[in-house]
């Protein structure tokens, strides 16, 4: 055989490694009508999952898009494959045009998110998140004392206690601060970031030679809207704390712990720039995903109040293990396993992120058989891991015993909940150390249960797929408990 014949025989299997199958598309548009029909990810992790398999293929205009349904293939590709799946996809209209590409979520793999990561890791490292304990369980019991003066309002109140932790920590701010200066600001930035992330909100992301339209072209307005919103939430609490360190009066934040690492005269207008939009970014991804405490909150919620005799055997291990005379704090973990476990079992019921945040491959690659070109933007689908079957465990039903069992066991979603390889969350602990506080001084204190009219969970078809407003009834648990929280909630 001739050195060309064996040539020609490699270019030919080249080209018959096919690309992962999938539903098929419309002809130009291709499927854009499988990423716009609400909870995709359902469909991807059940009937394409049973018709194609784990990892699915589809196609809009020019762009490849690949969507892995079980923990093997997420793991196999952007843990293994860590050099290869870490960018994320690039973003015209949110990115480029409103600025949001300055910050760490959407950096490329590379040397710019290399130097942030590093900044995030000295701010958000297990250790630095301990001095924010204190903060937690004084937030943790505002909340359950807010919720007992106003229970009607509660989803509000607790959408509230989230941000208010999230610029606490951030750039120390109080809540007296926070709520009357940024929480609308927050709000306001968030709903216009959260509608443009989205695949396929702008025509201008799939044909971005279309970010050359002139400013008076209405996507172009939008742009420049969010832009300025952008640019004021990041920019106003960051001045503010700024101030606050230079006059010596700051409180413990991740702002403090950054500026103050670097030696004064280090200190160039370059850094400050990338911790400017490093603490901007932890604030956006915690607004926007800081939606995502908040979701797991309003997730434990509606759980509770539709499955009372788990509630019940958690508070009943909260009361035999902590007793009446305090509230549980975070060293506490370790000593209640079953409400360990509820809290696991809230993640994986409803994953907040069902499809994580997308990433972009580096160059082509080729997995089980099927070629993935590179700029394929590539999705983990949650959810289809959450509901990976178990023999004995139904995954669509409330079990927290799932994770007690050891003959049938069930991955703890603190695995993928969180992301994978080296574009994990970074907020990973102090988001465990705030869901396990906020939810145990919940139990502990307060009695959750349906409306008479009852509680049929519905959830927003978004990417931080959050339970629509519900009502719920909340009752103090006793006198006792309502005094430690005001004596908590004082300090
Ligand atoms: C229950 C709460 C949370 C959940 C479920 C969650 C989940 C996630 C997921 C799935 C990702 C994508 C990771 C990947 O690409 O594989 C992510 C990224 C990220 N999260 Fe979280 N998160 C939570 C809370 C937080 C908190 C509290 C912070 C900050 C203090 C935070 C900051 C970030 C940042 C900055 C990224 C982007 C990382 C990068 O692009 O390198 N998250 N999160």
């Amino acid at each position: 055989m001739t050195l060309s014949t064996i040539l020609a025989m490699f270019m030919l299997r080249r080209k018959r490694r096919p690309f992962p199958p999938g539903p098929r598309g419309l002809p130009i548009l291709g499927n854009i009508q499988d990423f716009t029909c609400g909870f995709e990810w359902i469909r991807f992790g059940t009937s394409m999952k049973h018709h194609f398999g784990d990892v699915l293929g589809f196609r809009i205009l020019r762009n490849t898009i690949v969507v892995l349904n079980s923990a093997k293939a997420a793991r196999d590709l952007l843990d293994k494959r860590g050099h290869l799946y870490s960018s994320r996809p690039v973003l015209t209209v949110v990115g480029e045009l409103m600025g949001l590409d300055r910050s760490m979520p959407l950096l490329p793999y590379g040397s710019e998110w290399r130097k942030c990561r590093k900044l995030e890791h000295i701010a958000l490292n297990a250790t630095a998140v301990k001095q924010y304990r204190p903060m937690l369980e004084h937030f943790s019991a505002m909340l359950a004392l807010d919720i007992l003066g106003d229970p009607d309002n509660f989803y509000e109140l607790t959408r509230l206690c989230a941000s208010r932790i999230i610029l606490s920590v951030t750039y120390g701010l109080s809540a007296r601060v926070t709520d009357s200066e940024y929480i609308t600001l927050a709000e306001d930035t968030m709903r216009i970031v959260t509608s443009s992330i989205r695949p396929g909100a702008y025509l201008c992301d799939l044909i971005p030679i279309m970010k050359y339209l002139p400013g008076w072209v209405p996507f172009q307005r939008e742009a420049r809207h969010g832009r300025n919103m952008i640019e004021r939430f990041v920019y106003t609490p960051f001045e503010r704390a700024k101030e606050a360190i230079a006059m010596g009066s700051a409180g413990p934040s991740l702002t403090r712990d950054l500026l103050t690492s670097i030696p004064a005269d280090s200190l160039t207008t370059e850094i400050e720039e990338r911790i400017k939009w490093t603490t901007g970014a932890l604030l956006i991804m915690t607004t926007a995903g800081g939606e995502s405490t908040f979701g797991t909150l309003a997730v434990f919620m509606i759980a509770m109040a539709v499955n009372r005799d788990k509630q019940i055997r958690a508070q009943e291990e909260i009361d035999s293990v902590i007793g009446a005379e305090r509230l549980p704090n975070i060293p506490d973990r370790g000593r209640l396993p079953y409400v360990d476990a509820l809290i696991q079992e809230v993640m994986r019921w409803h994953p907040i992120l069902p499809l994580s945040i997308t990433r972009r491959a580096d160059a082509e690659d080729e997995y089980e058989g099927y070629v993935i070109p590179k700029d394929t933007i590539v999705s983990p689908n949650l959810w289809a891991i959450a509901m990976e079957p178990n023999p004995k465990y139904p995954p669509e039903q409330f079990i927290p015993e799932r994770f007690l069992d050891k003959e049938y066991p069930t991955p703890n979603p603190t695995t993928w909940a969180f992301g994978f390889g080296r574009r994990i969350c970074p907020g990973k602990t102090l988001a465990e150390e705030s869901v396990f506080v906020l939810i145990s001084t919940l139990l502990a204190t307060l009695d959750i249960q349906a409306p008479p009219e009852g509680l049929v969970p519905k959830f927003e078809s978004r990417a931080v797929c959050l339970p629509k407003r519900f009502n719920c009834v909340f009752k103090a648990r006793s006198l006792d408990k309502f005094e430690l929280l005001r004596g908590a909630a004082a300090l």
